[in-house]
């Protein structure tokens, strides 16, 4: 069944699924989509909700970005039988979404000043308090979140990286487990030849 991830082309909330995709040898379309010239009406009429990313397999469409990683995910060791370690991942990506949250509060805001305040706040404070409970909850696991590989480490390192490029700082540079993870995943084959066909990603 021709399988399709629609996204734009940038890292943000598509990237962790398209590294769950190749580490999966799932073939894929990989449909990227220009910011720039966003929105295309025509594509925008199309989506569900009116955003990216849009997967597609078949006649069949989802979206919301953790559930598409979630689902491509299944049936690749990437997702424990136990319902309690189920919830702990979901609840991990929940956390690492709220992190999130304030990177795209700052993207979205237009006022310079307010954005300078709120990068100084994102800095000084927001990452600290997210990434310092990261770390522990990867350093009590063996460096992952449940013991071993599952989708949501993908999902942090995605957003570490979305959150890098958006904020042009290194917002794990004091994190060395999330430093570790985020090599682990890059260096995952599927993964790292992916990343070497693609290049670095630049904001538009
Ligand atoms: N909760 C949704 C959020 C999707 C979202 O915010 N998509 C953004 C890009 S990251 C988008 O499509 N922006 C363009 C638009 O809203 O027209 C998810 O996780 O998939």
């Amino acid at each position: 069944m021709a399988k399709k991830l629609h996204y734009f082309n940038l890292n943000a909330l598509g990237e962790p699924i398209r590294y769950i995709l190749h580490y999966t040898k799932q073939e894929f379309e990989d449909v990227r989509h220009d910011f720039l010239t966003w929105p295309d009406p025509e594509v925008k009429k199309s989506l569900p909700y009116g955003q990216l990313p849009l997967y597609v397999e078949g006649r069949k469409t989802l979206n919301q970005s953790l559930a598409i990683a979630k689902y491509v995910a299944r049936d690749s060791g990437l997702i424990p039988a136990d319902a309690w370690q189920q919830a702990i991942l979901d609840s991990t990506v929940f956390n690492i979404y709220d992190f999130w949250k304030n990177v795209i509060q700052f993207v979205q805001e237009k006022d310079t000043a307010k954005k300078a305040a709120l990068k100084k706040v994102i800095e000084e404070e927001t990452v600290d308090f997210f990434f310092s409970r990261f770390e522990k909850h990867l350093a009590e696991n063996g460096g992952f979140f449940i013991g071993k590989l599952s989708w949501a480490e993908f999902i942090l390192v995605g957003i570490v990286e979305a959150s890098n490029l958006f904020l042009g700082i290194e917002v794990d540079k004091k994190y060395p487990q999330v430093r570790k993870l985020a090599e682990k995943i890059r260096n995952l084959p599927g993964v790292k030849e992916y990343i070497a066909s693609r290049g670095a990603y630049k904001l538009p």
